[in-house]
């Protein structure tokens, strides 16, 4: 599906939207539950990574497809590993059986685990024979991925002895390892998180508990960046959000008043305000502990016409796409001047923005949806636009509930 966006109506917005849960949360929820059945969840997202994530649970022997989700790839890994008598062969997109899974298959292997590769070694797919795991203790590369820490933190408390995780090298994505603790936590779990060693204790059953999904915060980096090429004046209600969030992405309530817009917490909602012109020419952030949101700023700024210099993005060659090879095309696409190396992004100040480019996605969701704000300062295309369903499929919808003009060419 192509589409074409533009932003015909008047550029101060007043609009509310409801955003589904937050697929990071979703997809934790949905392990626990079924390591603990007693677990009740509510506000799951509608994503296809969380569906992805379900249907793999409920498969015990054969073949589970996670398509392009990451989150369930890593997880399911582990679950499977743990569970005896579970047989599977565990496979996604191409792009999947590009996205290294080593560090996590090796960690399990040394807990005892039956994990083989059925194609290329150290990636996707992979053969899991369940069996029960008998080490408590193991040590793992920290600086790749924290999902593999996140995997072996979730099955900890249903082994015996629980687990002591020892990290190597700088942690990377650290919110959402906390993320991780902070769910099992509220399942009655207990952790500790010292410098570079994270211990689990065993928890045979957990009391009846419900989880509630908060809705997704890198979903809303999209609304933030509405707001942000807005007119001043513009208000943006998003529902159902908290202050205290489990998501590191939620740093977008301190990030964007850089670019003039303030949050307010509001029960259940935060309202996003265009407070003021931003008066800055260029800008900087380490993006390590909230990698999900470079695209989004990166977009921002161009759109506003500023610099930024975005480091601490080491992690993004391996998530969908290689993200920063494709910012710098599609950005250069509409005008921007940008480099890029291993770990960051750099964009040059620039007013000029080229209007009706055609923008590539790369099977990249949040490629489509960093892009669509765009369309208040021009008009542009979208390829490929339906791969916003991997986290966020009313994406479009959304947008037209602001006044953005969506049309399927
Ligand atoms: O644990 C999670 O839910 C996630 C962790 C992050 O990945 P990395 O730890 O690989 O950076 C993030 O990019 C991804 O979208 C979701
Ligand atoms: C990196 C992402 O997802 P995953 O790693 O779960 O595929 C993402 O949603 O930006």
């Amino acid at each position: 599906m192509k589409l074409k966006l533009s932003f015909p109506s008047d550029k101060k917005i007043t609009k509310s939207v409801a955003i589904t849960g937050s697929k990071s949360e979703t997809n934790r929820s949905l392990l626990l539950r079924a390591l603990y059945p007693n677990i009740k969840i509510e506000n799951l997202s509608n994503s296809d990574d969380g569906e992805v994530m379900q249907k793999g649970l409920s498969i015990s022997k054969g073949i589970v497809d996670i398509h392009h989700a990451g989150t369930a790839m890593r997880f399911l890994t582990a679950y499977f590993a743990s569970q005896a008598g579970k047989e599977v062969t565990l496979t996604g997109s191409q792009r999947m059986q590009e996205r290294p899974i080593k560090v996590l298959v090796e960690a399990l292997q040394s807990m005892g685990a039956d994990i083989t590769y059925i194609k290329n070694e150290g990636y996707p797919p992979i053969q899991i024979k369940g069996r029960a795991l008998d080490k408590s203790e193991v040590r793992l590369p920290a600086n790749i991925s924290s999902q593999y820490i996140s995997a072996l933190l979730m099955i900890a408390p249903s082994l015996p002895n629980g687990l002591k995780l020892d990290l190597v090298g700088k942690i990377t994505s650290v919110p959402y390892i906390k993320m991780t603790l902070g769910l099992l936590r509220q399942i009655g779990v207990e952790s500790h998180f010292d410098g570079n060693m994270i211990t689990v204790l065993p928890k045979p059953a957990v009391e009846e508990s419900t989880l509630v999904v908060e809705s997704d915060w890198s979903s809303a980096s999209y609304f933030y960046s509405i707001a942000a090429l807005s007119e001043v004046g513009s208000q943006i209600e998003l529902s159902a959000y908290k202050e205290n969030s489990l998501q590191g992405d939620s740093v977008l309530s301190t990030i964007y008043r850089d670019f003039g817009v303030e949050t307010t917490f509001e029960d259940n909602k935060i309202l996003l305000k265009k407070a003021r012109e931003c008066e800055l020419k260029t800008v900087a952030y380490d993006l390590a502990n909230a990698p999900d949101i470079a695209q989004t700023i990166s977009v921002t700024c161009f759109g506003l016409g500023m610099g930024c210099h975005l480091t601490g993005l080491h992690t993004l060659p391996i998530k969908e796409t290689d993200r920063l090879g494709a910012m710098k095309t599609e950005l250069e696409k509409v005008g921007a001047t940008v480099e890029i190396n291993h770990e960051s992004l750099t964009l040059k100040p620039s007013t000029r923005i080229v209007s009706g480019a055609s923008i590539d996605t790369y099977h990249d969701h949040r490629m489509a949806m960093a892009f669509g704000p765009l369309a208040l300062k021009t008009t542009l295309k979208v390829n490929d636009a339906g791969v916003v369903s991997k986290s966020y499929p009313d994406y479009w919808k959304d947008l037209e509930i602001l006044g953005f003009q969506v049309e399927k060419l």
